[in-house]
């Protein structure tokens, strides 16, 4: 099993004022590719800062993130950017959907920017869309869409794209039940059929405890969470 995520000692802080707050602290993790992985905390534990990190889209003030054989720090920006593009896949609260295309066009452009082949877009368009059930609303344009469709959207979106990794912050928060499971379950999904890892932020007890893997943010610390002790 190849390890996609290794992060080692990082510490994290932000200037506050004249105050320097320290949100992570000491953080170690390893990630394996092929898991779905949640990861919990109460509101301010830092569960977004640890995904920004992780998506190199901020750096640690200490300590190291490789991703895949890639020390993440060491990288320039532009080599950042591009691991990003082609092999990172966000789900994040600003849903970063383009306002002037259609929810198929949205997916389309997340496809052409992580260069997936044009070969494959219509078969990954499709199938994507229809994962999250959106299949009926493709000419739509985002704003016709309530807040649940427009993040599922971004979900379809990251998924056609079929990355290594994808982050994803409470993807399933604006969903009902139903479709939060129904989510979940393209996850699963999707991680057992391509080499794919999702790490998602989640608060909901019913998700948490179908996943197989649970870490917590607490005390600035992680830690891994047993099956049993989950709820
Ligand atoms: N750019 C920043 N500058 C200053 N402080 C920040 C910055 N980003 C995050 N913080 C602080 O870091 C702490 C952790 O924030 P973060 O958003 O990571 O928490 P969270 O666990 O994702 O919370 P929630 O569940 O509410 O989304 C908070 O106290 C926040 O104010």
């Amino acid at each position: 099993m190849e390890t996609i995520i290794q992060v080692e000692n990082v510490v994290k802080s932000f200037n506050q004022g004249s105050k320097k707050v320290e949100v992570l602290e000491g953080i170690n993790l390893t990630v394996q590719e092929n898991q779905l992985i949640a990861l919990r905390g109460r509101s301010g534990s830092g569960k977004t800062t640890l995904l920004n990190l992780l998506g190199a889209l901020d750096k640690p003030t200490s300590g190291d993130i490789y991703f895949k054989d890639k020390h993440l720090n060491k990288l320039s920006e532009k080599q950042r950017s591009e691991i990003r593009r082609t092999e990172m896949g966000f789900v994040f609260q600003s849903y970063g959907l383009v306002p002037l295309m259609s929810v198929e066009e949205n997916v389309e452009f997340g496809l052409r920017i992580a260069g997936v082949p044009r070969s494959e877009w219509q078969e990954n368009i499709e199938e994507s869309l229809e994962l999250v059930g959106l299949t009926k609303r493709k000419k739509h344009r985002p704003f016709e869409l309530s807040g649940g469709e427009q993040q599922r959207v971004a979900i379809a979106r990251a998924v056609a794209v079929k990355p290594k990794l994808i982050l994803a912050d409470e993807p399933t928060a604006e969903l009902d039940s139903k479709m939060a499971f129904r989510i979940i379950h393209a996850f699963q999904e999707l991680v057992k059929r391509t080499s794919t890892t999702i790490i998602m932020t989640t608060h909901d007890p019913g998700i948490l405890e179908i996943l197989d893997h649970v870490y917590t943010l607490e005390d600035k610390k992680i830690a891994y969470q047993k099956k049993e002790n989950i709820i």
